[in-house]
């Protein structure tokens, strides 16, 4: 049977990145999907967006909706400090295995927690099951669509605190208008819009960071 797209990158990834270094994990990832495959990963410019808000943040907690195939939990899980942890949430199986061992292979596995499964399902259970008290960040890059309902979920949950902060991938590109809308409309967030293209390529995109009020 003939091998995913998702293969190869992990492939390539083994053969050409270096064991236990998430930078190099990372870039050969940019260079596999710049030059020769094109696949959804954050990429490296915003991936620099994604890098100084996790850096302004310094989360002990994060969560992460839409692992694919795991380069932006070794981007994020890179920057965290010790004792810090990353969960990220990924429903499709045949990702969720390559992603298990990208994050592997990157040597950041004990930083990182690979849930599989539905976001809408897992988040419910975040606080029992995985003793989550509240998220200090959280990345959007799952569904479009999922964006909004997930995450007024997550306060429903009780998992955002006064400062809690979320950033959307792709509020342009592929588009998230209703995530946009709810919220810059609502009075529990404060937004602030980072304007970058499509990973890969010369297409308008935008991350949109959102930081909870209380
Ligand atoms: C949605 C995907 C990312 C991953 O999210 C998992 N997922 C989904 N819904 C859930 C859930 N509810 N719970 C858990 N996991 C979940 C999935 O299986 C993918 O692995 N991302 C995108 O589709 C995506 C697409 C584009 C894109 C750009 C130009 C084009 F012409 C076409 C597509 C760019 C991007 O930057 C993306 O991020
Ligand atoms: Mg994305």
């Amino acid at each position: 049977m003939n091998q995913s797209k998702e293969q190869r990158i992990l492939n390539f990834v083994l053969q050409n990145a270096v064991r236990g270094d998430p930078c190099s994990v990372v870039d050969t990832i940019d260079k596999y999907c710049s030059q020769k495959e094109w696949a959804m990963n954050v990429g490296n410019e915003k991936g620099k967006i994604l890098d100084k808000t996790v850096e302004e943040v310094n989360p002990s907690v994060a969560l992460e909706l839409g692992t694919y195939c795991g380069y932006s939990a070794v981007r994020i899980s890179r920057l965290l400090k010790a004792g810090a942890r990353l969960l990220t949430v990924e429903f499709n199986p045949e990702f969720a295995a390559i992603a298990k061992q990208m994050i592997e292979f990157a040597g950041v596995q004990d930083k990182v927690k690979l849930l599989e499964g539905p976001s809408q399902e897992i988040i419910p259970q975040l606080k029992k099951k995985y003793e989550v008290d509240t998220l200090d960040f959280v990345f959007l890059d799952h569904w479009k669509d999922r964006y909004t309902p997930d995450t007024i979920l997550l306060q429903e949950c009780n998992l955002l605190r006064k400062g809690s902060v979320l950033l959307a991938d792709n509020v342009i590109f592929p588009g998230a208008p209703d995530f946009l809308n709810y919220v810059r409309k609502s009075p529990h967030f404060q937004c602030t819009n980072y304007p970058s293209h499509l990973e890969y390529m010369q297409v308008e995109d935008a991350m949109e960071k959102a930081v909870f009020l209380g």
